[in-house]
């Protein structure tokens, strides 16, 4: 945990040594504690050099003991007793030197950052050596240094508030930061280092710490993948990537290119006409230019090749399918590439809740079909689910897993239904926000309460972003508007259940969000991005409830989190019945990179355990009762069965859902 060597017969080394990131576990510092002590009380040590085993000083605190009471010594008296000795203390970073292990290295009289190890015993005797010859350890202490104070402090602090509170929404921890900072510019040390505790103990035992920890996890969980046939990422091998192509030079598409050549993969673009290739190929070379020059290194230009033939595809590791959301396109798509690609080149389909497994029967590797839905745009979001299907090797999707993770993104194993996990879900959310509109709610209300809540964009400004004719499409292709729909169906309702038509009705106007100017807002211009309230859809919602006969009645936003939220979680349950999602925490993880969810309410599963199931559960029955003709309202049986066990901790849920029906 930690380990004490004499070097040059004067100088203790302590070295941190808990793998993987020597974190300040209590066994850690109580070693550490123990170490301290023998140097200090020993008199051929003269210096003290603290560092950490492989390459790495110190990621902080160890996040896995937060969730229980503190054992073992606390840091900060460690902290004040290596400021305070009277032997010079040298931090050798390597690494990482976050939270706790950055307080140390600030505590320390010396810091050295060094990046070649074999320079490393020699650098530290070098500044041991300075320090003994320099001055008295006095000035070198951190608490004795007085902290500049700029006159017009309250006024900066003003600004940097108000910035956090926009970027920030709701989020405790940074406003934290900045009281702490006036308490360091304005307060003696001793009193400044006593506001951080209480502004600490404050943060700690809030709901957003522990949401904050969660996600940590769960992320790092979610590519821990596993299937029920025993496959997972520890035991199956990826394949090495060295060249792809992408078909279809689209939005997504072009994404697509960009994160795979800034890792050094060869790509293949391939487009169907002369004109979409050449002003898809102007676009990816612009946006790889733009990247490389923020990263500050030259712009990989000479892996791209752009072609208008499946043929030049035949010797390439990997393919992305990226065209049209149109399920004949894609299977004639993939019998293509059936017949040009070498037999072990892996197929994978960009699409965002088509069937995976029917696009792998057109095709002569089933094998080595697997889904990959980026989201947009593919370069910046951060989100991949891996859609396995049930012939889909575990090579097959441990290499779009390990791919995922080269790209930089965060790749979650989902299974293969309508939707996958996040789109699935999406929808109860987006009903909810329609329905409550037809009730007497405004886009702007319920954005606002989402906004609040945390979200970056409540669902009305998102779908204008996103663009409301996708989803009017789909529709009209499932029959559900348009000139197929049944004459006797009732206009607000389909297969027996609410059908709300407002969107449709929205997209009949020709406002499909910003890109038209016009949405469920209005916007300055075609593109413009500045959402205002806009009377005309003010007056077709007074129009609509008025010809359904609707009493508008007030809704608080409360019931808009509710209904939204908890419809959200509700579909969640089902997805892990299912065996759609092996665990909440990779569905917590979705909607944390693909769908904005904030990060200090943990996710949607997440937030439903800290609301209390049973609460969850009871809010649910309410509204069900009330929108008995919504079936997403209805409370889930798993969401029931973890409330009958007493609302196990979501890390267990996954003990309480049957194997049986997985579909990963
Ligand atoms: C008391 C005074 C107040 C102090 C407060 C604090 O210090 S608050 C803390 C302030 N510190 C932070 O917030 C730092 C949080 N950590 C990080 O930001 C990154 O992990 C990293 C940059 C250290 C390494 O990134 P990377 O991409 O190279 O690697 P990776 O991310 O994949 O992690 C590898 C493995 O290490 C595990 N693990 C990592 N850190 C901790 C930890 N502190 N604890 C426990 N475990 C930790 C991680 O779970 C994973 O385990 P797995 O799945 O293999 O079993």
């Amino acid at each position: 945990m930690a380990r004490y060597e004499l070097v040059k017969r004067s100088v203790a080394l302590i070295t941190l040594t808990n793998p993987p990131v020597n974190a300040l576990s209590s066994a850690v510092r109580h070693a550490m504690a123990k170490s301290m002590e023998q140097a200090l009380n020993d008199p051929k040590v003269t210096a003290v050099v603290i560092c950490g085993e492989n390459g790495r000083f110190c990621g902080g605190a160890d996040i896995r003991e937060f969730a229980g009471p503190l054992r073992g010594p606390p840091l900060v008296p460690l902290l004040d007793a290596i400021e305070a000795g009277e032997k010079p203390v040298v931090a050798a970073i390597e690494g990482v030197a976050l939270g706790g292990g950055f307080e140390l290295a600030l505590v320390c009289h010396y810091c050295i950052a060094h990046f070649k190890v074999n320079h490393f015993v020699l650098k530290i005797i070098k500044a041991v050596g300075m320090s003994r010859a320099a001055k008295p350890l006095s000035s070198r202490r951190v608490s004795m240094l007085t902290t500049p104070c700029p006159p017009d402090l309250d006024a900066l602090l003003e600004v940097v508030t108000m910035e956090v509170k926009k970027k920030a929404r709701g989020v405790m921890a940074p406003l934290a930061c900045i009281q702490a900072v006036r308490a360091a510019a304005t307060m003696p040390y001793s009193k400044g280092i006593k506001r951080e505790s209480e502004l600490m103990a404050t943060l700690f035992n809030s709901g957003q710490a522990r949401a904050l920890q969660y996600c940590f996890f769960a992320q790092r969980t979610a590519g821990k993948w596993t299937l029920p046939s025993g496959a997972q990422w520890n035991n199956s091998k990826p394949r090495e990537i060295r060249s792809a192509a992408i078909i279809g030079l689209g939005t997504m598409g072009r994404g697509i290119v960009v994160s795979l050549a800034r890792v050094g993969i060869s790509v293949i673009a391939v487009e169907s006409e002369k004109k979409l290739l050449e002003t898809g190929k102007q676009m990816v070379i612009g946006m790889l230019e733009r990247d490389a020059k923020r990263r500050g290194v030259s712009a990989s230009l000479n892996l791209l090749k752009f072609t208008l033939s499946l043929q030049d595809l035949k010797d390439v590791d990997l393919v992305i399918e990226a065209v049209f959301e149109d399920m004949a396109l894609k299977k004639r798509v993939f019998q293509e590439l059936s017949k040009v690609c070498r037999p072990a080149t892996l197929l994978c389909t960009n699409t965002s809740g088509l069937d995976v497994d029917a696009l792998a029967g057109v095709t002569d590797r089933p094998h080595l079909v697997v889904g990959m839905h980026f989201f947009s745009p593919a370069h910046v979001m951060k989100l991949l689910e891996v859609v396995c299907g049930p012939r889909s090797s575990s090579e097959t999707i441990a290499t779009a897993m390990s791919l995922g993770k080269r790209m930089g993104k965060v790749s979650v194993a989902v299974g293969n239904c309508p939707g996958f996990v996040g789109n699935r879900m999406l929808k109860p959310y987006m009903d909810q926000a329609t329905f409550l509109l037809e009730e007497g709610a405004t886009p702007e209300q319920i954005d606002k309460a989402l906004e609040d809540f945390g979200f970056a964009m409540g669902v009305f400004r998102m779908s204008d972003l996103a663009g409301l004719d996708v989803g009017w499409r789909i529709r009209k292709e499932s029959g559900l508007t348009g000139p197929d729909v049944d004459p006797k169906n009732p206009p607000r309702r389909r297969h027996g259940r609410r059908y709300c038509p407002i969107p449709d009705m929205v997209c009949e106007q020709g406002r499909f969000g910003q890109k038209t100017g016009r949405g469920w807002y209005m916007y300055d211009k075609p593109g413009g991005t500045n959402a205002k309230p806009d009377p005309l859809i003010q007056n077709l919602l007074e129009m609509y409830r008025s010809r359904y006969a609707i009493q508008p009645r007030n809704i608080s936003d409360q019931e808009i989190i509710e209904r939204c939220l908890f419809a959200l979680a509700n579909e969640g349950f089902r997805i892990l019945e299912d065996g759609i999602a092996a665990r909440p925490e990779d569905i917590d993880v979705i909607y944390l990179f693909g769908y904005g969810f904030p990060r200090h309410r943990g996710g949607p599963m997440f937030y439903a355990s800290m609301v209390g199931l049973e609460r969850v559960l009871e809010r649910l029955e309410h509204y069900h009762q009330a929108h008995p003709d919504v079936p997403h309202l209805e409370p889930s049986p798993l969401l029931k069965k973890l409330v009958a066990c007493g609302s196990p901790s979501v890390q267990t849920w996954r003990e309480h859902i049957k194997t049986m029906h997985s579909h990963l």
